[in-house]
């Protein structure tokens, strides 16, 4: 029989990976375990793990690796579902601490660990359950980006007149929807943020208007699109993601938003961001670093195939 062919079961072990399925909020993630062996995958390979018909599907990858920086317990390498590498994640670096837990690579006594990203190191508090597994996490994001030409955008000037306070990545957009204000902020990836009036954010066309923007040449890195609605108990924001479109939740785009509403004076420095997979908490402390606390769950296990290709 074919299946007994050791030549076959050879070549077919070089093919399959095992990984992990892990979601902070409904972001979902693909993490695999490149710390003993390298780990390279193409960018047609990560959109076909991605890919939620013919793949695993996710809202990312995340290759564990090791960290060349002193302290750090192991470096982050994030890739959008569309193959496109990106500087940080948010819910996923909470994924990749549980990651790291969960797997002894990190003690759970030590209650706390440093991740290492293409946006420099993030340090990480997390608590852990009676077995344990990492639950939830505060991570210090480290310092907004306000600086248009670091965020990047080509900002207007005139912020007063969009938000009525200064602000330096502010402008205004037109789009077949008639003209967006937004206020953008790098959280070391780039996010654009669109505060809304008496607009139900439910009903709100995430898709179509977070696409035109997210490709707009005002951002020449392309950017993570937040429409957000300040209210009573939070604030609700829905975000359309660079490379991965609309997600069920976005760290780095929660921390932009609280950002930006705390300079245009519609919040404090310290709120919940309400988004469609849940609640992050987050708070800009006063030595101005972001601090974002949430959950992160493992939903299964399993092994992929590298040589499959989604049909052209
Ligand atoms: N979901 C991630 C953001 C991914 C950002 C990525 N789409 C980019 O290109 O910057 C988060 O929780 O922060």
């Amino acid at each position: 029989m074919r299946g007994n062919d050791p030549n076959r079961k050879g070549a077919r072990m070089q093919d399959i990976l095992p990984f992990a399925k892990l979601q902070g909020l409904g972001n979902d993630f693909i993490l695999l375990d490149g710390l003993a062996k390298g780990i390279d995958l193409s960018p047609g390979q990560i959109a076909h793990m991605c890919d939620r018909h013919f793949g695993i599907g996710a809202d990312g990858v995340i290759v564990v690796r090791p960290s060349p920086q002193p302290g750090c317990a192991a470096y982050m390498h994030y890739v959008n579902a569309d193959g496109t590498p990106a500087q940080m994640c948010g819910n996923g670096v909470r994924c990749f601490a549980k990651f790291l837990v969960d797997n002894g690579y990190v003690p759970a006594a030590n209650g706390k660990l440093v991740a290492d990203t293409p946006a420099g190191p993030r340090p990480i508090a997390f608590e852990v359950d009676a077995a344990g597994m990492l639950t939830r996490a505060t991570v210090d994001m480290g310092r907004p980006v306000l600086d248009p030409a670091l965020v990047p955008v080509d900002a207007e000037p005139d912020a007063v007149a969009l938000f009525g306070e200064p602000f330096a990545g502010a402008l205004s957009l037109d789009s077949p929807w008639g003209p967006f204000a937004f206020a953008c902020v790098s959280m070391g990836n780039p996010h654009a943020v669109c505060f809304l009036d008496d607009v139900d954010l439910d009903v709100f066309d995430v898709d179509t208007i977070g696409a035109f923007f997210e490709s707009h040449p005002a951002f020449p890195e392309k950017a993570n699109v937040e429409f957000a609605v300040v209210g009573p108990h939070g604030i609700a924001m829905r975000v359309y993601e660079r490379g991965c479109g609309e997600t069920l939740a976005c760290g780095t785009g929660a921390c932009a938003t609280a950002v930006a509403a705390c300079l245009t004076g519609r919040a404090t420095r310290e709120t919940d961001v309400l988004l469609r997979g849940g609640a992050l908490h987050i708070r800009w402390a006063d030595d101005g670093h972001v601090m974002m606390t949430g959950p992160a769950a493992e939903s299964f296990r399993g092994t992929v195939s590298l040589r499959e290709r989604n049909p052209a």
